[in-house]
């Protein structure tokens, strides 16, 4: 990872992603329209077909390989990893909320998943109150985050910002805007951002195991107490991470979306 992202510019630029295809390296992310104080790498599975894809998931850019070997394989493999730790993760949870796991598999459409990696590099502040990533909630299901012993992450709590605090070889699960959907708001998906160090730069690396892009996003009368009703209305996926990946680009000016659009009362 920090071999990858100290590469030359150039090597990194060669992957850059683009409109039409969002995997790939990029430095210029907006969260909330604010500058971020990172560079990020995103790629996803290796085979992407046309019929569960989306226009803006292409194929992955790897880097030069002779700048950075080994990098692809080893990639690979964590994301493997990643999904396999995920489903078990998932699985427990909508079991302990009395849902069928295997219908809520089937709701999300886990064997066409659009889940993808990101690796963040964080660069040395050059302040103390220097924003690495503006806050914001994760949009899939949920997210296994990898992070270094630098610390920053922070999640709002009682109208405060509280600290994550790294674990050595403990991975922070957190839960997705599309999980509080599927659950008509049993869990929710909380706001969080990560503070720059400057002292030291830092890394970190996300899996975001999210939904089918066939799948449509609504809640699950599985998942409802008693004489509940929808909390929100339907949401198509593709249509969601398009507008919110779109919203998080230098170059767009709407509005990044939110769960809080589609809630019915
Ligand atoms: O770097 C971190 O610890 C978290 C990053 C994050 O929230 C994200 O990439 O969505
Ligand atoms: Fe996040």
């Amino acid at each position: 990872m920090d071999l990858f992202f100290k590469t030359p510019e150039s090597v990194r630029n060669a992957i850059r992603r683009r409109r039409d295809n969002f995997r790939g390296y990029f430095d210029d992310e907006f969260t909330k329209k604010k500058i971020d104080h990172k560079r990020c790498f995103d790629f996803g599975p290796e085979n992407t077909t046309t019929d569960v894809c989306s226009d803006f998931d292409q194929e992955n850019q790897w880097p030069d390989q002779e700048m950075v070997p080994h990098f692809k394989s080893t990639m690979k493999e964590y994301y493997a990893e990643m999904r396999r730790v995920s489903l078990i993760i998932i699985d427990a949870l909508v079991s302990a909320m009395g849902m069928d796991t295997a219908d809520f598999r089937e709701a999300v459409g886990v064997d066409t998943d659009s889940s993808f990696l990101r690796l963040n590099y964080y660069p040395l502040a050059p302040t103390d109150h220097t924003i690495g990533v503006h806050e914001h909630n994760d949009a899939g299901l949920v997210t296994l985050l990898y992070q270094d012993q630098v610390g920053g992450l922070q999640v709002r709590l009682n109208d405060e910002w509280a600290e994550i605090p790294p674990i050595a070889d403990a991975l922070v699960l957190n839960i997705g805007d599309m999980m509080q959907i599927f659950t008509n708001g049993r869990v929710k998906a909380p706001l969080h951002r990560v503070v720059a160090s400057n002292t030291s730069d830092r890394f970190s690396a996300p899996y975001f195991f999210n939904p089918s892009y066939t799948s449509e996003c609504r809640p699950l009368k599985q998942m409802f107490r008693e004489g509940e009703t929808d909390k929100y209305a339907p949401i198509n996926w593709v249509h969601f991470r398009r507008r919110r990946v779109l919203g998080d680009m230098i170059i767009e000016v709407e509005p990044e979306v939110q769960v809080t659009d589609y809630e019915t009362a």
